[in-house]
């Protein structure tokens, strides 16, 4: 996974996108080590009277949301104007998303809002997608899943926890197959794909969701229009 970006380059692009946060919004707040300045840069401005409603899409960034005091809700009760989110491997503007494995409830959000902007560290860019798909699946269909990825070409691996004994557990009690299918020509076409197999919850390819793409860097942070 491409986790090697500097954190001096997450926290720019986390604030430059923060700063799109206008009073009164409601910001959908995604997940991850770049969207977490982004948060803490909203906390800064609610510390300073903006009025801004959070909507959260895990138990991380609620919990950081909280922690620096923005006032929450969810879908039910309001929409979202702005979504920031972080993202794995960004090719021409679409996504592959779901390293914190938080990419269902990411994509519930992100997908609702106005408008959605990408934070994301130079190592995330690449012209082509080929970063390992996240796939949530229900419990009982991981082996019926993984077979057919099998047989789109993919070769899942069952994702697994890093300080307890076996697979990761999604916040909303799933596995994750994280898919390698090795470049990506047709992301759109793959996803309609892995989003139509029983079983499957959601795919971490988000295509054609961003809105803009903040890039953080040595040298400040390049924002692309979409
Ligand atoms: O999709 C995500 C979580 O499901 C994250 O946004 C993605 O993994 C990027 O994380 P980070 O900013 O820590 O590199």
């Amino acid at each position: 996974m491409k986790q090697g970006g500097s954190d001096a380059a997450k926290r720019a692009a986390g604030e430059s996108a923060a700063e799109a946060v206008e009073d009164g919004m409601v910001v959908g707040l995604g997940t991850g080590s770049t969207t977490a300045h982004a948060i803490r840069a909203i906390g800064g401005q609610v510390d300073a009277g903006i009025d801004v409603v959070g909507v959260p899409t895990s138990f991380q960034s609620r919990e950081l949301a909280r922690e620096v005091g923005i006032p929450l809700s969810d879908l039910d009760e309001v929409s979202v104007d702005l979504a920031i989110d972080g993202a794995d491997e960004v090719a021409d503007g679409d996504l592959i998303k779901g390293g914190g494995a938080a990419h269902a409830r990411e994509k519930v959000v992100d997908a609702s809002a106005d408008r959605f902007l990408v934070v994301a560290d130079p190592t995330k860019t690449a012209d082509v997608l080929s970063h390992p798909v996240p796939v949530e699946v229900l419990s009982a269909a991981r082996t019926t899943v993984a077979a057919s990825v099998r047989d789109l070409g993919g070769e899942p691996t069952l994702r697994q926890a890093e300080r307890k004994d076996g697979p990761v557990v999604t916040d909303n009690g799933n596995l994750v197959l994280d898919c390698e299918f090795g470049p990506i020509e047709a992301p759109g076409a793959l996803g309609s794909e892995l989003a139509g197999l029983p079983g499957v919850v959601e795919h971490g390819l988000f295509v054609g969701l961003a809105d803009a793409v903040h890039v953080g860097g040595e040298d400040g942070v390049t924002v692309r229009e979409l």
